[in-house]
């Protein structure tokens, strides 16, 4: 089976001679949560508005369903929903008419049975009658969605979907978002929150810069670049790291109370031994020690940092 997305060697200048997007490949596999993470500006929200056809490529091919989005353009805008940023639905129109008004966009038949099962899955049934300026934010996020799967796109983008949203409704939207895909649906998120990504995503793509600069599965980027780390709590502070323990990947804490040692979890030696036999030597007590994994965050700022 083709991919769901297909890009291959996408580039995109804008107008302004900034480059955006530098030779950018990637597949993305049906049924899959992927999300893209990056800083600002990094080029995330340009790369899913050239393969949802808002932001013209400079060169480079996309494949949405195996139809290229520039030759075949309604064939894959039709496979394709997306859900961006910002809020961009008519005030005074009603839940139902709006979400309707969207199918009818893409050319596609009425299908009321259809509505009615997306404003029911994402709890807007209820509210189908009222106008969209009547609703909280979060409701009005909610029609985005409905807006966005009105054609029963097999592709769903969703750009920063819980930017600026509580807690609580970040919660909801990525249970939507679990059960979407359960439904058969692809996704793709943009984010900033790592958290999200953590929580959320099958495989992980990290741009910086404009340029795609890892795209891994989840578990296996967190195995693979993330570290362990033992925190020794010292029965005395010290003011520097003694020199005899200078060969050690050892730091000391701000306030010299905490000894850090950072190690590799999958190596079979990972040099703890050694390490509590040297303090033991140099006469260096400790009360009480921990260990904590690093998180996506600390491998995503250490890739961004490196680059
Ligand atoms: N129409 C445009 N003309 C010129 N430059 C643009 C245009 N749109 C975006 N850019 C620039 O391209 C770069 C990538 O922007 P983009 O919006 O894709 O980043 P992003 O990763 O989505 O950022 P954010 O997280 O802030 O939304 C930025 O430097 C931005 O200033």
């Amino acid at each position: 089976m083709h991919p769901d997305i297909s890009v291959r060697n996408l580039n995109k200048t804008y107008a302004s001679g900034h480059r955006a997007l530098k030779d950018i490949n990637l597949e993305i596999h049906r049924g899959e949560i992927f999300a893209l993470l990056g800083p600002n500006g990094a080029g995330k929200t340009t790369l899913i508005s050239i393969i949802c056809g808002i932001v013209n490529l400079t060169d480079g091919t996309v494949l949405a369903d195996g139809h290229n989005i520039v030759t075949e353009y309604r064939a894959a805008r039709s496979k394709i929903g997306l859900v961006p940023q910002e809020l961009n639905t008519d005030a005074f129109e009603t839940v139902w008419n709006t979400v309707s008004f969207s199918r009818g966009l893409f050319g596609k038949p009425p299908k009321p049975a259809h509505i009615e099962k997306v404003l029911r899955d994402l709890s807007l049934w209820e509210k189908k009658d009222s106008m969209i300026m009547a609703l909280s934010g979060g409701m009005k996020r909610r029609v985005m969605i409905a807006k966005a799967l009105s054609h029963e796109p097999q592709i769903l983008f969703l750009d920063e979907p819980t930017a600026g949203v509580d807690v609580e409704l970040r919660r909801d939207m990525w249970e939507m978002v679990r059960k979407l895909r359960e439904s058969g649906v692809t996704i793709i998120l943009t984010t900033h929150y790592i958290e999200e990504a953590e929580e959320m995503a099958d495989r992980i793509g990290v741009i910086s810069g404009g340029e795609l600069i890892l795209v891994e599965e989840k578990h296996a980027l967190m195995r693979k670049l993330g570290k362990k780390e033992l925190r020794l709590h010292l029965q005395n502070p010290l003011d520097a790291l003694p020199e005899g323990l200078a060969d050690l990947d050892l730091e000391l804490s701000e306030d010299g109370s905490e000894l850090i040692y950072s190690f590799d979890a999958q190596r079979e030696h990972t040099g703890i031994a050694t390490l509590l036999r040297r303090l033991s030597e140099q006469g260096i007590d400790f009360k009480d020690l921990r260990t904590r994994e690093s998180s996506l965050e600390d491998i995503f700022v250490n890739l961004v940092r490196a680059k």
